[in-house]
């Protein structure tokens, strides 16, 4: 099991370098081990057994590799399964409305709770390659759009207390957008 590295770790504040298509036998292997680490996050046995915190979404600075990589295992509102293993994820547009996750958000490099609301766009279009080399657009809105948001940050070095808006702090400087 990769060992998750914690806020402080330099790689969490770097911005992550694209991966070459097609992939090559690391980068896949470290992309489905991703996967494979949020499977075992979620089951109560494994979570217990490797003293895991369960996770939605993982990107792999995370991990230590510096590249743009994530992985998303969320059973939405609607109880929909989305299983997702990217590689250069990247939010082509966005929905001008904005959304939050009401218990602010938790995030496996982080290990103590940071309250507050993060602003996320309700509505996003993804382009990214799969680990199967296919190139996909899609369109995510509720809580598959938010972790996504939350673990395309981590690409660019953003960590979700950097966007919680405290009330009367008119002079915290705004974040750049991640919609690069
Ligand atoms: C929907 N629950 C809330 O909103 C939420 C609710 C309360 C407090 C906070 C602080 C919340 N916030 C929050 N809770 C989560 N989990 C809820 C529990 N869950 C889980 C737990 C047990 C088994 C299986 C699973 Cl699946 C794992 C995931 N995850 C994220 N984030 C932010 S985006 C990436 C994602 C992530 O994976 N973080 C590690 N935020
Ligand atoms: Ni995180």
């Amino acid at each position: 099991m990769k060992d998750v590295i914690k806020e402080g770790h330099p790689t969490l504040r770097s911005v992550a370098k694209e991966v070459e298509i097609p992939a090559s036998k690391e980068d896949k292997e470290t992309l489905r081990k991703m996967m494979e680490f949020l499977h075992n996050s979620q089951n109560p046995e494994t979570a217990e057994k490797y003293g895991l915190r369960p996770g939605i979404g993982l990107a792999a600075p995370q991990i230590n590799v510096n590249k743009r990589m994530i992985a998303v295992l969320v059973n939405d509102e609607n109880g929909n399964l989305h299983e997702y293993a990217l590689y250069n994820p990247k939010i082509v547009s966005h929905s001008v409305e904005l959304t939050q996750l009401e218990n602010g958000e938790g995030c496996l490099s982080v290990d103590r709770d940071v309250p507050g609301l993060v602003p996320r766009y309700a509505r996003i279009t993804v382009q990214a390659t799969t680990i199967d080399e296919e190139r996909i657009s899609i369109r995510l809105k509720g809580l598959t759009a938010i972790v996504f948001q939350h673990e395309i940050d981590h690409l660019n070095g953003i960590m979700f207390y950097d966007r919680i808006v405290e009330h009367n702090d008119p002079f915290k400087k705004s974040i750049p957008s991640a919609f690069k």
